[in-house]
């Protein structure tokens, strides 16, 4: 299938999305758009009630989006798109606009409003042309608006709350996601529903077959497109497609496109383009012979074979310390980085485009400078830095997973032919070595602070007194439980190896409650006494043959009325959707004999332990919760 003519007009020009939306991205990666993703700086802070009609609140939103990045990508990257891209979407009830909720109560403030009504959503979306003459920045801007209405069932508190602790309505324009759980709200949808999943598709088409195919003198009639040019519906393109004279036949009747897969030959006329119905073709030359645009390039699946690449430049980065050089020095020339970091100059000056171009740093005349994400999660001692973790993935998970193929095929890990030695204990080879240990701990405490508060928020707690937190290393997940339940006690266990080591992670500051760390085995010495037990990451790690000894043990010391609580990532009982959980499962794979579960999975793991009452929250953030108590 090769690219429809109207987005082919985009094939090649250096597209930009100022958007950080995933869902904008995938909107458009599904069609085949090829483009950049630069979010927008602009703050979304225009004075609503200055705006006639909500719609132009939403379509100057988008346009100052787009116009924020083609400015700031010309001025600071000296690299001038060619056409940027904004949207901007809205939910307006009872004449207000919703946009996304600020926290969980703002969330339950537009979901109420929102219950058992119907509502607008708007969709502004700016197309912005750019050129550069005499180094000054020139815009042509296009944009418009789509509306669609959507009613909401009568929603309980309880099922409300529900919703809200899924954590999905919080990067969503009225505090719901209609493509995932917060369809289950929905009665009915008036109008395109990819605009309220944040982009018009449909529209945003047609307003490029506008400027792309203006109407030709021979049929001045048709002044507006109520389609795209030449395709009536979307159902009418299929490959080849033809009942037309204004298709020619190509005269090697197929070609190879740049996937490798074949395309039939129906080409396009761009002249009579208002008159021609056309299938997904490939372009007509034009008369010097020149393809005018190529073929659809299989954008996902490229993004997925240069995947590693991105990810070895990440990593190379990150244990060079090029993140935490820029945070205090930057911004600096490649030749200083290289000074400082003792590599080649033109080896890093690659590495350094390569980073910036992936959103890790920023490029300008001075030089190269952190990006505020490569502050926060990639200098080693960011806020939340993510450093120890990357260099866990280079050193371990890498090794590991270029035996993916042996460990499919066996079924079993790999630690064998990634480290030349034979997996013995899972822990106990983690912990040999104080620096491997040490770089362990440290990956484990990355997600752990990263994830912590959403773990600890996903459920209400208060009503235990103490908690022992089983396997829980450096103890920043207890540290965050005892911030936001002041009287709850908690007691970090872990092996005596883990809580020799944990000074080092124990956040400072005056006030910090006081947590307990104290040394065993969980699968053999006596587990300290608690209301509530948390295992964090932990079950993933065994086969269900140890997690039910370690669950038995948990049960005996358990009365009625404690719970246990589960952190992990939880998979969709289809195991088809949720990727990133998929992929950490054949993590396990790779290196234990453990593996991701679903939510029924855990389910049954605890109901034959007498754990009951189960309930599992999607937090959102790498890992969701799950609760239950003993009966
Ligand atoms: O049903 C759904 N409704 C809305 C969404 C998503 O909500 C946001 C709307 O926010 P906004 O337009 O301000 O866009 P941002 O996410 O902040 O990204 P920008 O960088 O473009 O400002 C949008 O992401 C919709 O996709 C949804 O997912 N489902």
């Amino acid at each position: 299938m090769v690219l429809n003519p109207v987005l082919g007009k985009l094939v090649s020009k250096r597209v930009v999305l100022a958007s950080a939306s995933p869902r904008r991205q995938e909107i458009l990666t599904n069609v085949g758009l090829r483009f950049e993703v630069v979010p927008s700086w602009f703050k979304e802070t225009l004075e609503k009630s200055s705006f006639a009609a909500p719609y132009e609140y939403a379509v100057e939103t988008a346009k100052q989006k787009a116009l924020e990045v083609a400015n700031r990508m010309h001025v600071k990257h000296l690299r001038t798109p060619d056409v940027v891209i904004g949207a901007d979407t809205i939910v307006t009830v009872d004449e207000q606009i919703l946009e996304k909720p600020v926290d969980k109560q703002d969330a339950y403030r537009m979901l109420s409003r929102l219950s058992g009504k119907e509502h607008s959503v708007f969709t502004g979306v700016a197309i912005i042309h750019c050129s550069s003459k005499d180094n000054q920045l020139e815009t042509e801007v296009t944009d418009f608006y789509e509306e669609t209405k959507v009613k909401f069932s009568d929603l309980s508190e309880e099922l409300l709350w529900e919703y809200i602790h899924s954590g999905e309505p919080m990067d969503k324009a009225g505090g719901y996601g209609i493509q995932a759980l917060g369809g289950m709200l929905v009665e009915y949808v008036h109008g395109d529903f990819l605009n309220v999943v944040g982009f018009p598709l449909n529209h945003f088409c047609k307003k490029l077959a506008e400027l792309y195919y203006p109407p030709s003198k021979h049929n001045v009639q048709h002044k507006k497109y109520d389609s795209i040019p030449s395709v009536d519906t979307f159902e009418n393109l299929s490959d080849g497609e033809s009942d037309s004279s204004n298709f020619t036949e190509h005269k090697g009747a197929s070609k190879l496109d740049s996937s490798g897969m074949c395309s039939s030959g129906a080409i396009y006329n761009s002249e009579n383009s208002s008159s021609v119905r056309t299938g997904f073709m490939v372009p007509l030359e034009n008369q010097n012979g020149v393809s005018e645009s190529g073929p659809k390039l299989p954008s996902k699946i490229l993004e997925l074979m240069d995947g590693f690449r991105a990810s070895k430049a990440l990593f190379v980065a990150s244990k060079l310390k090029i993140f935490d050089h820029l945070k205090h020095r930057g911004p600096l020339k490649a030749v200083d980085v290289s000074n400082e970091v003792r590599t080649s100059v033109c080896g890093t000056e690659r590495l350094l485009d390569a980073c910036a171009a992936l959103g890790l740093l920023e490029k300008t005349p001075q030089g190269y400078s952190n990006t505020d994400s490569a502050n926060v999660y990639l200098t080693s001692d960011g806020e939340y830095s993510l450093h120890g973790y990357i260099i866990h993935s280079d050193d371990h998970l890498w090794p590991l997973f270029t035996n993916l193929e042996s460990a499919v095929k066996e079924g079993s890990r790999q630690n064998h032919r990634a480290f030349g030695k034979k997996a013995e204990d899972l822990f106990k080879d983690y912990y040999h070595s104080e620096e491997v240990k040490q770089r362990f701990m440290a990956a484990m405490h990355s997600i752990a602070h990263l994830t912590a508060r959403d773990v600890a928020t996903a459920f209400d707690l208060s009503r235990f007194k103490s908690a022992c937190d089983l396997g829980g290393c450096t103890g920043a997940l207890a540290h965050e439980l005892v911030q936001i339940y002041p009287n709850l006690k908690v007691t970090v266990f872990d092996l005596p190896e883990v809580i020799a080591n944990t000074s080092y992670f124990q956040p400072s500051g005056q006030h910090m409650a006081p947590v307990t760390f104290v040394s065993g085995d969980f699968f053999k010495d006596n587990l300290p006494e608690a209301d509530l037990y948390i295992l964090s990451r932990v079950l993933h790690d065994w086969p269900d043959e140890k997690i039910h000894v370690l669950l038995s043990r948990i049960s005996a010391v358990c009365k009625p009325g404690c719970g246990i609580l589960l952190a992990e990532m939880v998979l969709d009982d289809e195991k088809k959707n949720r990727s990133t959980a998929l992929l950490q499962s054949l993590n396990m794979l790779v290196q234990t004999e453990g593996k991701e579960r679903s939510g029924s999975e855990y389910r049954s793991l605890l109901e034959q332990h007498g754990f009951t009452n189960v309930k599992i929250r999607l937090t959102g953030n790498l890992l969701d919760v799950i609760l239950c108590a003993k009966t």
